[in-house]
């Protein structure tokens, strides 16, 4: 007898849903983001992209829950967002990130034994562990003022994984690279995404990096930021920078990004190319 085996969708792990970000300064009221909304799943490389100013860091932090929503709703399994939490944690672009007193194990180590998530021995064990993935286990007694800016980012990355956030956050965490490490630091991050399989929220304004890094891609219109457009963009790994179809694809990003959305379709890919593109209007 045939069943009928039904396709039940997974639920998206992070939501974020008409969310509108401000700042209040002195002189005046500044909106960061107006109605931005979009699902994350389990394992998404998912990555915002946008001209500066137009409010990924802004995104980033609410989502880190460091930035309260003026309205809208962030929701993580679920659950409402409100405040930061071992579950979301961010690797920024600064390569200040470590205590410069501890060394690379126990930079990596604090966090475990901070939150109570592991005892000594365990947390040495586990950060061990994701040293060795971020290829840095000969360097576990140095300290960072020894160490590259991309090591440091490396620590970074291990640190945080080693905790194992729900979501990883990562601001322009290669921004500061020169442009050799930063290609390098990219191979590296999906290689060890190939791996753990963790969930990635990265931010860039680089649309090439966005190509490369991430499955899923959301353009944000300028400031303040709106959804412009959704992009799967899985195909697209560390070798086809060259190549005459990403070159293509990054011009229809940059586009899109800068199109004005009133002007209508001319600009706007069409819906069967590929990656798939979903543009949305206003
Ligand atoms: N602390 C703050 N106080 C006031 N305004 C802020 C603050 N932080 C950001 N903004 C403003 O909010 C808007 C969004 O900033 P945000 O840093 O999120 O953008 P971004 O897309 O990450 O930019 P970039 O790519 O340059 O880092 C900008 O207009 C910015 O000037």
């Amino acid at each position: 007898m045939a069943h009928n085996v039904q396709h039940i969708p997974a639920a998206p792990l992070l939501r974020v849903d008409a969310l509108n970000l401000e700042y209040h300064t002195h002189q005046r009221v500044i909106r960061a983001t107006h109605n931005v909304g979009f699902e994350v799943f389990a394992a998404d490389r998912f990555v915002l992209l946008g001209p500066s100013g137009c409010g990924k860091s802004s995104l980033l932090k609410a989502i880190g829950g460091f930035l309260p929503a003026v309205s809208g709703r962030i929701e993580l399994e679920g659950q409402s967002v409100t405040q930061p939490g071992p579950d979301r944690l961010m690797v920024f672009q600064e390569f200040d990130q470590l205590p410069p007193w501890k060394t690379v194990l126990e930079n990596v180590m604090f966090p475990l034994l901070a939150s109570g998530k592991a005892h000594r021995a365990e947390a040495r064990e586990h950060a061990r562990y994701f040293l060795d993935k971020v290829g840095l286990s000969a360097f576990a007694d140095a300290y960072p003022h020894t160490l590259s800016g991309g090591m440091k980012q490396r620590v970074a990355i291990a640190r945080a994984l080693a905790m194992q956030p729900k979501v990883l956050l990562m601001d322009e965490p290669f921004a500061a690279l020169d442009a050799l490490t930063r290609r390098k630091m990219q191979e590296e991050l999906l290689a060890l995404w190939e791996e753990v399989r963790f969930t990635l929220l990265f931010v860039t304004h680089s649309i090439e990096e966005a190509l490369v890094v991430g499955s899923r891609i959301l353009l944000l219109s300028p400031h303040p930021g709106r959804v412009r457009a959704e992009i799967n963009s899985h195909q697209y790994g560390i070798n086809d920078f060259g190549s005459s179809d990403f070159q293509q694809t990054a011009q229809r990003i940059h586009e899109l990004l800068f199109s004005d959305p009133e002007s209508g379709p001319a600009t706007a890919p069409a819906e069967t190319a590929k990656p798939r593109f979903k543009v949305v209007g206003k």
